[in-house]
């Protein structure tokens, strides 16, 4: 075996010379909004004709990675509506979800918790995009696990949504195995219309039952 990357010697014209940028100051990337909602934040309140708790919130769109039913590889996460604005899901970590042999890949337990969170936001009408989240790993998870997750948002501010989640394994109130916090950001459906791929907006645009979703979400009381 070769020497570790640490000690092998620099190739030529590989030294780094630029100076640190800080993210907070560079002005391409505007500095990180805290997890921690500000004092004048306020409750979430639920939509009065959000989905009573236990209803199944189904899929946004069909070929969503996290919740749509059209993509094999996909979570197939289902989510229920909670008290409040909480919800509930449901993962099974699949031999496709896989990062170490027979483990849970972390991204895809982090995409797991993104879509709970994001399904959060419909029990507001408020159409909203994940702007920051932070995942922390408690536990492995192996393949076939259940993954029990559980959301809630916590704050509003403006257009930002704060929330938290947690996903136990080996039953609903089993031991915590991932936790996360988000600010989701919310967006008019122009948004995906005007960023989306062309064939996948057009074909949205054509299916009545996606427009009706999308819609359904854009006036707020
Ligand atoms: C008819 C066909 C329609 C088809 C549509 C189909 C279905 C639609 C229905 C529902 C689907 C909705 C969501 C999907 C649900 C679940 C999936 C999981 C969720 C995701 O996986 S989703 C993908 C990942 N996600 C992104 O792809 C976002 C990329 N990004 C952007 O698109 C922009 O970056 C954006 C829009 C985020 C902001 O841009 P912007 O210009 O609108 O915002 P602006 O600068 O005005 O900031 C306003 C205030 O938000 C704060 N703020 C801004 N950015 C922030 C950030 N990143 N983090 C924390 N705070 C942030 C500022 O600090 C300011 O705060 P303050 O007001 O206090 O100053």
């Amino acid at each position: 075996m070769g020497p570790s990357l640490a000690r092998r010697a620099r190739l030529p014209g590989t030294a780094v010379r630029s100076a640190a940028v800080s993210a907070a100051t560079s002005p391409e990337t505007p500095p990180e909004t805290s997890l921690v909602p500000p004092d004048d934040a306020v409750a979430p309140v639920r939509h009065p004709e959000a989905p009573a708790p236990g209803t199944p919130l189904g899929a946004h769109y069909d070929h969503c990675f996290g919740c749509g039913q059209a993509l094999p590889h996909g979570l197939h996460l289902q989510a229920h509506a909670g008290e409040g604005v909480s919800v509930t899901a449901e993962f099974t970590v699949k031999p496709q979800h896989q990062g170490a042999p027979g483990l849970a890949h972390g991204g895809v337990l982090t995409s797991a918790l993104d879509e709970t969170l994001g399904s959060l936001n419909w029990l507001m009408h408020s159409i909203a995009v994940t702007g920051r989240l932070e995942t922390d790993f408690l536990l492995p998870v192996p393949v076939d696990t259940v993954l029990h997750l559980d959301a809630r948002c916590t704050a509003v501010h403006g257009r930002k949504i704060y929330s938290d989640a947690v996903g136990r394994i080996g039953g609903p109130k089993g031991p915590i195995a991932v936790r996360a916090k988000a600010v989701f950001i919310e967006v008019k459906v122009e948004h995906f219309i005007d960023n989306g791929r062309k064939e996948e907006i057009e074909a949205a645009m054509e299916d009545p039952d996606q427009v009706r979703r999308a819609r359904a979400f854009e006036v707020n009381p």
